[in-house]
Parts: structure tokens; sequence; C-alpha cells
């Protein structure tokens, strides 16, 4: 790759650290948080500055060795002690600060992170966006939705990069960067000394005389060129190896929380064998990259060893000459060597790091895409306007209302609905036709949605797959509200109206009641929610197609009576006939190219509304 490019690369990468990073120190904790990094700042400063007093310590300790100086000897031994608890007390203080910092810096930037995923429904539109087959190049269907663009990946695996990266980027933010400062001035501090000490360097040349001044620094400088740009070429691979790692962990780690999540399905379908076989072919993935990440580092660890080897003994053999001859005692090649070692160590800071850079950039690239996709998820669609005054209204209404698939296929065409107080409505069409998305799109959720949607504020949704978050029977009822909103003597009353009675003595019970409750009590707990909570409208997704018929009944008059009272009307979706008399109107969806309805999974649905006649 060009020079140039390369720099374009690294100037890209330096903005992408920095639009990660700016918030953090701009935010209402700036002030702590700027002073934790002068602090840290500072203290590396004065760890360097230590390094410089000891090492003038050299010189004056290994001449009174030489000259077998017992007073200076001593007293050297001494100062050394002084100096040393100072060290101590910097590196201590170091650690300790810049522990901190990553700490609170980690805090700030995952609820930071975790807040934005979980507004907007930016941690469902970027679910759905994952498996939306790109439509053609150019087609703008999706991208003004806040969804990615047709071709654009999708930031996988949001938990890796809330709970992994995020630690990746504030550790190795704080310790590269330290290490980088500690780096360039301790260069700069040793380099003055090395040059000072070192002596010129003669030689002749066609009769002249040429003298090479700073000999040891150029040739510290030249060791370190080699090395930086060698390490460089080895371990570029490691970048994109790294990466690689990082996705193929959490990919194989999600499809483990799958088998957990189902495996009750798992068990029933003696589908143990298939996702023996699935995990495998993951975990393979996992350790065909980790052989070559290995394989890769093993290479890079060899060449750093050798460098780091060889710089022992390399200052030696350029300053021995002069030690041999006079020009300098003992005490001077010990400064010489320890100073070499120093401007070495700084200049290989590269050489060393070259890992750590590495995953660093993989993990900076990762919360970047992840970041880039919340900013785009986190604006809402701004196709389906709400109307207005959505609060106070007592209906539902939907101009001009199409739906359309993540691909872009067109599924409910031109809709024009209004169901009032009162009038309960049912939705009606082939499986496949768009019903449950409709209901996704009335309550303006689904985001390749067009038109006008107004929907009352006191409005609840049973969807067909509820959730009940893990914990007390009382928080799953409760949900999303604390359930200290909630007496105890309601939340039996709402269990008991559900006909769960059997749960009634049972609220502070914990646990997974998504996995322990039948299909029939989860959708009477959903129920029960909704009984709690007392909206005026309720839009219901075959919320009792597990239920026997007089269950159903008896609920669905509850459901009736309960939204009535409180002004408004059930809208539901429901294949079974039995519920069909609970209902007024009727919302159809008939294929378009398909007038009798009869044909599941045409392409284009309108939804035709009618009043229904009486049930006797
Ligand atoms: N996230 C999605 N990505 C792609 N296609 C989707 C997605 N969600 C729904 N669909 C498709 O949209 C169509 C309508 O689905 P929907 O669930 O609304 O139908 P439905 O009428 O409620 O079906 P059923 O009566 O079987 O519950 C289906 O063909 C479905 O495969």
């Amino acid at each position: 790759m060009r020079l140039a490019a390369r720099l374009a690369q690294f100037q890209r990468f330096m903005r992408q650290v920095a639009h990660l990073s700016l918030p953090y120190f701009r935010s209402d904790e700036r002030w702590k948080a700027r002073g934790l990094l002068l602090a840290i700042v500072l203290l590396n400063l004065g760890s360097v500055y230590m390094l410089v007093l000891l090492n003038e310590w050299n010189r004056v300790f290994y001449d009174a060795l030489q000259n077998k100086d017992a007073a200076v000897f001593w007293a050297q031994l001494g100062r050394f002690t002084y100096l040393a608890m100072i060290f101590v007390a910097i590196a201590i203080y170091r650690f300790y600060l810049t522990q901190l910092l990553q700490l609170r810096w980690r805090a700030w930037m995952t609820r930071h992170l975790m807040g934005r995923w979980l507004q907007g429904h930016a941690f469902y539109r970027m679910e759905l966006g994952r498996y939306a087959a790109p439509s053609a190049p150019g087609d703008a269907a999706i991208s003004p939705n806040g969804l990615p663009a047709p071709g654009q990946r999708v930031p996988d695996n949001p938990d890796q990069r809330l709970q992994e990266d995020v630690n990746l980027f504030t550790t190795q933010t704080i310790d590269l960067s330290m290490g980088f400062l500690n780096a360039v001035v301790t260069l700069v501090s040793f380099v003055g000394i090395l040059w000072s000490l070192s002596g010129g360097f003669s030689f002749a040349l066609g009769g002249h005389q040429f003298t090479i001044p700073g000999f040891m620094v150029w040739m510290a400088v030249l060791y370190c060129v080699v090395g930086s740009v060698l390490t460089h070429y080895i371990g570029r691979p490691l970048i994109g190896l790294n990466f690689e790692q990082q996705r193929r962990e959490a990919d194989y780690r999600h499809h483990l929380m799958r088998v957990r999540e189902y495996s009750e399905a798992i068990a029933l379908d003696k589908g143990e064998q298939a996702e023996y076989r699935s995990l495998d072919l993951r975990f393979s993935a996992v350790l065909a990259n980790y052989l070559k990440l290995i394989r890769k580092q093993k290479q890079l660890v060899g060449f750093t060893n050798v460098f780091g080897q060889a710089a022992v003994v390399f200052p030696m053999l350029l300053a021995a000459p002069r030690f041999f001859s006079g020009a300098i005692q003992l005490g001077e090649l010990m400064q010489i060597s320890s100073a070499f070692d120093r401007v070495q160590g700084a200049l290989s800071w590269f050489v060393d790091r070259y890992d750590s850079l590495a995953s660093w950039r993989a993990s900076t690239e990762r919360l970047t895409s992840f970041e880039a996709a919340l900013s785009k998820s986190n604006v809402p669609p701004a196709q389906v306007q709400p109307a207005p005054a959505a609060t106070n209204i007592a209906a539902i209404q939907a101009d001009d209302l199409s739906l359309q698939l993540p691909d872009g296929t067109p599924l409910v065409q031109h809709a024009q609905l209004h169901a009032a107080a009162g009038q309960h409505t049912l939705v009606q069409g082939p499986s496949g036709s768009g019903k449950s998305t409709l209901l996704r799109g009335l309550t303006g959720i689904w985001p390749w949605a067009t038109g006008r949607v107004a929907l009352p504020a006191s409005t609840a949704v049973i969807p067909q797959r509820p959730y009940f978050p893990d914990g007390s029977l009382r928080d799953a009822l409760a949900y999303p509200a604390p359930a200290g909103d909630y007496s105890d003597a309601a939340l039996r009353h709402a269990l008991q109206q559900a006909l769960l009675p059997e749960l009634a003595s049972r609220l502070d019970d914990r646990d997974n009641w998504t996995q322990k409750l039948s299909g029939g009590e989860l959708q009477r707990l959903a129920i029960a929610r909704v009984l709690l909570k007392q909206p005026a409208w309720v839009l219901a997704d075959e919320a009792t197609s597990a239920l026997d018929v007089a269950a159903e009944q008896l609920l669905y008059q509850r459901l009736q009576a309960m939204t009535e009272q409180a002004g408004g009307a059930l809208v539901s979706v429901a294949h079974r006939p039995t519920v069909t008399g609970f209902h007024q109107r009727v919302w159809r969806l008939v294929p378009e190219d398909d007038p009798t309805g009869a044909v599941s999974g045409a392409a284009r649905y309108r939804v035709e509304s009618e009043a229904l006649a009486p049930q006797p």
C-alpha cells in the first residue's frame, strides 16, 4: 500500500478513536475525568524523571565500585533507597489512578451506549436489519428508515460490543496512549544523555577524516527503525486475525446462548446431534483462526525476543573499544548501556505493543461500526407520521398505511383504517399475509412503513410471544413498570381475573417464567398484565390461541369490559371463529391478485374494512 494511503488510514483511525473518546471527556463527568487524566500524565512524567535520576546514579555508583571508594559506595546505596522509594510510590499511584480512570470511563461509555441501544427501538431495528436481505443497489427503500443501506454490514453481537469491546477500548486507549507518552518523554530525556556520553565516531574516507557526532544515538535509532519496520511487516496480519477471532468467539457464544434459550424445543426435536454439529462448526472456526493467530504470534514473539536480546549486547559492542582504550570509565560504560537500553526501549515501544495495537484497532473498528449503526437507528423512521395529538384521540386511525418487508417487497398496500371506541375489531387474513406486521405498523415499531398513524396513548399490546423478565412473578406481571407501582391486592386480582388463581400466592417466587409456564399459562399471564394496567385500547395478536374455548370466551369478555369502561376497544388478530362474536368490525387482508383471499403467500395485500353481522 502506498505511504499516502497508509497515512490516510492512520488519520481515519485516529479520528475514530477521538470520536469514541471525546464524549466522555466532555460529559458531565468531565472534571473528574480530566483531573484523573492529568494526574496520570504527571505521574508518567514523574516516573520518567525518576529513571533519569537512576541513570545518573548508575554512573556515580559504578565509578565508586571501580575506584573502590567505599564512602561514595555506601552514600550511593542510601541515595538509591530513597530514589527507589519515590519510584515505587509513583508506580503504585500511577497504576491505581489509571485503573480508576479506565473503570470510570468504561462505566460511562457502557451506560451511554446501552442507553442509545435501547432508545428509539434501535436494538429492535438493528436485529431486523441484520436479517434484511439487501435490495438491489440504488434501492432507497431501506436506508431512509434508519436501517443499514443495501449491502452495508450490520454490526453483529451487540452484547460483545457492549461488554467486551468497551472494556478493551477504554483500557487500551489509556494504556497505549500513556505508553506512547512515556516512550516519547523517555526518548527525549535519554537521547540527550546518550548523545552527551557517546562521543563521535571517526573514520577516513577518500583521504578525508569524518566524524559522526552522537554515534550511539544514531545506532539506537537505526536499530529500532529496522526493528519496527520488520515488526510491522511480520505482525500486520495480526490486526485482521484479532478482529476475526473476537467475531468468531462472539458468534460461538451467541449460539451457545440460543441452545440454552431453546433447550426444551431442541430436546423435543432430538436436535442434540444437529446442535453439536452446528456448535462444533462454529467452535472449529474459532480454533482455526486461533491457530493462524498463534502461528503469526509465534513469528512475532521470536522476532521481538531476538531483538530484545540483541539489544543487551549491541551497546556494549559499540562502546567497548572506548572503554578498553581508557576513554571512558566503567561508570560511563554502564550509564551508556542503561541509556541505550532506555532509548531502545522507548523506540521499540511500537515493536513491543504491536499485539495490543492490533487488538485496539479491532475493538475501535467494531465500536465505531456499532456507534454508526446506533446513530442511524436512533433516528426515528421518517415515513410513518404519528398524528399530532396522539395522546387524546379516541380512535385508532391509519391513513394510506403501506408496509413492506425488509427487502423492500410490498406487503400491505394503502390501508385506510379506523377503529372507534367501543367497536371491537378483528384482523383476519391468510397466514403470512401481514396481520402481525399490521399491528407493528400501527404501533410504529415497523420501520418499513409509510403513511399516517394515530394511536391513543392508553394502548397495550399483547404480542404473539410475550416477554417476561427473569425474576419474581410480581416483576414479570408489572413489567415494564416497577412491581412496587402495584399493590399485592391488585396483582392478585389481575391473576385471578386472568384465570391464574394458583399463581396468586406465588408473587415473590423467582423463576425463568418464559421457560417454566405452559403456553396457555403464558398467554393468561400476558392478559393478567393487561388487566392489571387497565389500558383503554388493547392490540392482541393471537392472545388466546393456546386456551380452551371456555377460557378464551371468559377472557375476551373481561378484556372487552375493561376497554369499554376505559373508553377504548379491542383490536385482535385471531384465527378461531369462536372469537368472531366479540367483534363488530373486521379488517380483512385480501391478496391484490387473488380476490378470494384463499391463497396465502401472495406478495401484496389490501385491507378491507367491513362491519360484522351480530352473531346469534
Ligand atoms: N423481520 C422480518 N424479516 C423478513 N420478513 C418478515 C419479518 N417479519 C415478518 N416477515 C414476513 O412478513 C410476512 C408477514 O408476517 P406476519 O407475521 O405479519 O404475518 P401474519 O399474517 O401475522 O401471519 P400468521 O397468521 O401466520 O401469524 C411473512 O411472510 C413473514 O415471513
